[in-house]
């Protein structure tokens, strides 16, 4: 297997997408015996299409992962990079590997996705303070060349996230209404990706993602949500980790993004490359 590492674009071309045919309504779960989240939080990402929150690292691992993060993105910005450009990371450094894989996310990914599992994604959101960057309405599965849409977003707390700081913002049952309509954002939306669905509020109610570091929530890759510009002094960072069904196909070669982390992929469909050597 190559050991050098492909790059991918973190956010495909509106028009390739469009060529590709995907299956884009909701998967309902059905899991009796649920490993680590509740019966009633698997009836909440049915009805609702997000879990929140979820309680994963201690206080003392989400400070060693901040501070391993403080010190990736000193390196990212003297490279030239910035703090909403860490993508793919999985399969750049080990350590985000190792919390891509962690056995106590995947066994929630897991209860939702059933049980073989890929983690693909792996971005982080770095909003720094009065940065002025927002992530206008969209739903994940808008832009990724997958189908069918079995995938699902963990994001992880890496900073405190309020309302204070702009934590992210659902539309709770945003995920039954299908693939929506959006247009291309405007420079004036800021926005750190490219698709802003308007009026969000008519597909449901807003619900704050509030969470502590070492909190993560869970969402349905076909929930509309956002995040407004932080106006506060405080950084905002969460890692977005990336999951899917091991039977959904990936088009535009993010099959090899795609690392086994529970069970088995039967068609080898999915590189899974090795951890890469270095944190
Ligand atoms: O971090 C944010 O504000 C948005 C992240 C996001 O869009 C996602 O987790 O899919
Ligand atoms: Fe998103």
């Amino acid at each position: 297997m190559s050991q050098t590492t492909p790059v991918f674009q973190a956010v495909p071309d509106v028009d390739d997408l469009a060529r590709i045919p995907r299956d884009l309504r909701f998967h309902p779960t059905r899991n009796e015996h649920p490993r680590s989240l509740t019966p009633e939080q698997i009836a909440q990402f049915n009805a609702q299409g997000f879990v929140r929150p979820v309680s994963i690292f201690s206080t003392e691992e989400i400070t060693e992962i901040r501070n391993y993060f403080d010190r990736l993105l000193e390196r990212v910005v003297a490279e030239g990079g910035n703090s909403y450009s860490i993508s793919s990371a999985h399969l750049k450094y080990g350590k985000v590997y190792d919390i891509l894989s962690d056995r106590r996310i995947v066994d929630c990914v897991s209860d939702l996705l059933g049980e073989n599992v890929v983690g693909w994604g792996s971005h982080f959101f770095c909003k720094m303070p009065h940065d002025g960057k927002s992530v206008a309405w969209h739903q994940d599965a808008s832009y990724w060349p997958l189908s069918p849409s079995k995938a699902v977003t963990v994001w992880l707390a890496i900073d405190d996230a309020d309302v204070e700081n702009a934590n992210m913002r659902f539309i709770s049952g945003s995920h039954h209404v299908g693939h929506l309509t959006f247009r291309p954002s405007s420079p004036e939306d800021h926005n750190v990706l490219n698709q802003t669905v308007e009026n969000p509020e008519q597909y449901g109610e807003i619900v704050n993602d509030e969470l502590k570091a070492g909190q993560i929530s869970l969402h349905s890759d076909l929930l509309l949500h956002g995040s407004e510009a932080n106006n506060s002094d405080r950084r905002r960072c969460g890692l977005t980790i990336r999951y899917a069904a091991a039977d959904v196909r990936a088009a535009m070669e993010w099959n090899q993004k795609g690392v086994w982390v529970r069970g088995s992929d039967a068609t080898g469909h999915w590189t899974n490359r090795p951890r890469p050597a270095i944190d």
